[in-house]
């Protein structure tokens, strides 16, 4: 069973809108997914290891082929070239340059986006404290631990103003007082404007945003506001919700 938990109205535009999406990697590994993203809200993407969030997010960045169905992001296709400068990604691999320092890379990013001089500068600093990195600004990436070196993906990523931001499970294996300093930071972008998706196999980190999209074996469980998903299901916690929509899931299908 699905639960839309709402619809948006007619002239709210999406910034993500997939619609009876059907994905094949060797097997069906997402089936008949639709929902819809609101501007400017964070969205966690949740569920267990295997479940799809990976393979969804490639969808939605445009890296991923369907078998049937539509994805558009700002309303255009997945993927269309001028997208590029308004969707930020970071996949769970590390994409920055191993054999130069923290800052380098980010300067090099930096410039890429245009930046020069004192604005640049400041934008490094910024997104170095933002992921708790600015002691570790003058070390080549390639000595860095796998955790901080994802850290400097998600630095670049901050570096710019996307629209979208699309976040591959950024939290993995990090110190709990980092996870919620970024947890807050993602709040902030969001605040600014920046709609950010966040996928992550940690159920506790469903109760950190506003909306919550449900993943398991390869199905949508539910979509939409947290605090509706918790109404609905008469939970406090996402995680309960969850077991909820999975052990229980025809009890709710009067409401
Ligand atoms: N390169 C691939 N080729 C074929 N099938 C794949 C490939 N990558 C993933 N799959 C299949 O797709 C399913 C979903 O994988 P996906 O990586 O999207 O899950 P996930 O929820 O992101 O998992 P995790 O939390 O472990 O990263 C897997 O169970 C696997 O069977």
């Amino acid at each position: 069973m699905f639960v839309p938990l709402d619809a948006l109205s007619e002239n709210q535009q999406p910034v993500v809108r997939v619609d009876q999406m059907t994905v094949v990697r060797r097997r069906v590994v997402l089936r008949n997914i639709s929902f819809a993203v609101p501007m400017g809200s964070v969205t966690g993407l949740l569920g267990p290891s295997g479940s799809g969030k990976t393979t969804l997010i490639r969808t939605i960045v445009g890296l991923q082929a369907r078998a049937s169905g539509t994805v558009e992001v700002l309303g255009l296709p997945a993927g269309s070239a001028s997208l590029r400068r308004e969707v930020g990604y970071v996949s769970q691999a590390p994409s920055v340059y191993p054999d130069v320092t923290v800052r380098e890379n980010l300067r090099y990013f930096a410039s890429v986006l245009g930046l020069r001089g004192e604005p640049r500068a400041q934008a490094v600093r910024r997104v170095l404290s933002d992921v708790d990195l600015t002691a570790l600004a003058g070390t080549v990436v390639g000595r860095l631990s796998g955790g901080e070196r994802s850290r400097v993906s998600l630095a670049v990523a901050f570096l710019g103003t996307p629209r979208l931001l699309v976040l591959d499970e950024p939290t993995v294996g990090l110190d709990p007082v980092l996870r919620r300093d970024l947890w807050a930071l993602f709040g902030r972008q969001a605040r600014h404007g920046t709609t950010v998706l966040v996928s992550s196999h940690v159920m506790d980190e469903a109760d950190r945003c506003d909306r919550l999209l449900l993943l398991r074996e390869g199905r949508l469980l539910a979509a939409g506001d947290r605090g509706e998903l918790l109404a609905r299901t008469g939970t406090v916690r996402a995680e309960d919700a969850f077991l909820r929509l999975v052990e229980a899931p025809h009890s709710l299908e009067a409401g």
